[in-house]
């Protein structure tokens, strides 16, 4: 075991920042190799020396007269310039801590950014994906009476009782009140996800302002400009309602198998009625994607859909997460309570994803939700009542969960109404083409590249390969193949494929699959043969469904025969 000295002397090695600590007479006592690399000394052992003789133009004495911290000082290094902080130690009589790094242009305009911020008439506050606030300007705070410092890394609803910044971030939906009622203000607020290319939820930004400042002479063209793009607006979300509403679904999910052609019929046919469906599938074969579309494809689809991964949500938070909890029902319960998602999902669709993994303790209440379709926050005393419809799916085995006491039977019934099987890629390998096709050409705009296909050989390879981790595998497989394509590859080549893919069918472990293969092209050409080329009579001879023979006939290439 390393004692916690070396530990902590081998951290400050691993740090982009310099760090020297110096004693109340400017001499240096610690420092780690970074900030010398940064003051153009590196290798030499300052310790005992006079931190003037190593940094001349460093700014301690002030720090060390006024004992307050000093930060983002710019000074020239040899490198360009240094941006350097002072911090000194509560205790520590001149004790200082002082941080080096090298100043990154980045650092002025951020600070451009915020000085903008702060002083903007405008109230501005921004949260992440918990609803923690991540900033806020000095407008916003001062008209709720707080200061900023004090305010960053609180839940908002502290700080901002009227926002509803928590709510925009879980729905991902945007909020506008222009008539809040706080402590004798009127004020008008805007609140808005922030979501990063792929439509993922990092954030939420309120805008608030008190309705007398729109009314002000100064701010009226402003208004007058902001209702024109208000407008705008409304008239770009309707038509992207529309376009939406016109782009099915369905079309999301690739594929010209059987199964998934049957599949998405019988999906198409669930998402118009209101039954609970549980999907059943291997992981990364698509259960997302499917709840997803049953919940675009249903009614429900301008509500919300909510996803609630019952595995990663630790068993003594997943009762506030799922049903919410009222002020004061425990130590640490924000003030107002929160809401729980199937409240946030009135209306739309509960996605249970690795329903499987729900504690046994949970699932009593659960299943009263499903019957009655009201529970309680935790602490509270009134019965919400709830319009939500629900989609499960796990990749375990239910019923062997039941026989084994993990799963109750009567929960089981209520959320297996209707069953989906989404079955695994290496049962369908004719949706490896169309499913390639598709990713190809996503990574093609994201790695801006031209590729049209994959090589004959790449094309054998995957269909041979047993895809454990199905579409999902698929997708980082070709991933790492655009990672490692130039811009003149047209086609992706076996030597593109990650070093641990299988790339010889043989080596592979797949001989039971093509000897089982072999073993059924064999038999069919008998059968054909003894039925005189008759299908009909040669899928009655196999003893199976014709429609079963005319699939193998095509994937074997035996048509002509
Ligand atoms: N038929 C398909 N066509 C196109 N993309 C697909 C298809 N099936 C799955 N995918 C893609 O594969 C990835 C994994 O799918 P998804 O997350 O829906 O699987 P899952 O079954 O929910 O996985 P898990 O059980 O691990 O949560 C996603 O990026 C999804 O878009």
């Amino acid at each position: 075991m390393p004692s916690l000295d070396n530990l902590v002397t081998y951290i400050l090695t691993l740090l982009n920042h310099g760090l020297i600590w110096v004693n109340k007479s400017g001499i240096i006592t610690e420092f780690n190799p970074q900030a010398l690399v940064i003051l153009g000394v590196p290798g030499q052992d300052v310790r005992g020396r006079k931190l003037t003789e190593v940094f001349p133009a460093s700014r301690l004495s002030e720090v060390l007269t006024t004992r307050q911290p000093l930060v983002g000082t710019k000074v020239q290094g040899i490198k360009g310039a240094i941006r350097v902080s002072y911090f000194p130690l509560p205790e520590g009589e001149g004790n200082t801590v002082i941080v080096l790094e090298q100043w990154d242009t980045g650092h002025d305009l951020a600070e451009i950014y915020e000085a903008l911020l702060a002083e903007l008439p405008l109230g501005l506050a921004v949260v992440d994906k918990e609803g923690k606030l991540v900033f806020i300007n000095k407008y916003c705070a001062s008209l709720v009476g707080w200061r900023e410092e004090s305010a960053v890394g609180l839940p908002v609803a502290q700080v901002l009782p009227f926002s509803r910044l928590f709510e925009v971030v879980t729905t991902g939906r945007s909020y506008l009140n222009p008539e809040v009622q706080f402590k004798g203000q009127r004020l008008c607020l805007a609140e808005i996800p922030l979501k990063n290319k792929s439509g993922e939820i990092l954030g939420g930004i309120s805008r608030v302002l008190p309705q007398e400042a729109i009314l002000q002479d100064n701010f009226k063209d402003f208004y007058h400009q902001f209702k024109i793009m208000e407008n705008r607006l409304l008239l770009y979300k309707d038509e992207l309602e529309f376009l939406q509403e016109n782009l099915s679904p369905w079309v999301a999910i690739q594929g010209i198998s059987p199964q998934i052609k049957e599949l998405k019929k019988l999906a198409a046919r669930v998402a118009q009625g209101e039954a609970n469906v549980l999907l059943l599938g291997e992981s990364g074969t698509g259960k997302d994607l499917f709840a997803r579309a049953i919940h675009q494809a249903s009614r429900r689809r301008k509500e919300p859909f909510i996803k609630i991964n019952c595995a990663a949500i630790p068993e003594n938070l997943l009762e506030a997460e799922l049903f919410g909890y009222e002020e004061g029902a425990f130590t640490g319960a924000a003030r107002g309570g929160k809401p729980g998602k199937f409240e946030l999902a009135d209306g739309g669709t509960v996605f249970l994803d690795e329903i499987g993994d729900l504690p046994l303790s949970m699932q009593p209440k659960l299943l009263r939700v499903l019957q009655e379709r009201s529970f309680e926050r935790i602490g509270g005393r009134k019965t919400l009542n709830v319009d939500v419809r629900i989609i499960a799916a796990t990749n375990k085995d239910l019923v062997s969960l039941v026989k084994e006491g993990k799963f109750r039977l009567d929960l089981y019934y209520r959320l297996a109404v209707i069953t989906l099987h989404i079955p695994p890629l290496r049962e369908r390998p004719m949706d490896i083409e169309p499913i390639c096709r598709s990713l190809i050409q996503k990574f093609n705009i994201k790695y801006m590249l031209e590729v049209q296909g994959l090589s004959p050989k790449v094309k054998e390879l995957f269909e041979e390969y047993s895809w454990p981790g199905n579409v999902r595998e698929l997708e980082n497989v070709l991933e790492y193949a655009f990672n490692f394509l130039d811009p003149e590859d047209k086609l992706i080549l076996p030597e593109h494929l990650p070093p641990t893919f299988p790339q010889s069918i043989s080596s592979g472990g797949f001989e039971l699959k093509k000897a089982v293969a072999l073993a059924e092209q064999e038999a069919i050409k008998k059968a054909l043969l003894a039925a005189k080329g008759n299908k009909q009579e040669a899928a009655r001879l196999l003893g199976i469904h014709p429609s079963g023979l005319y699939q193998k006939l095509k994937k074997y290439n035996l048509n002509e025969g």
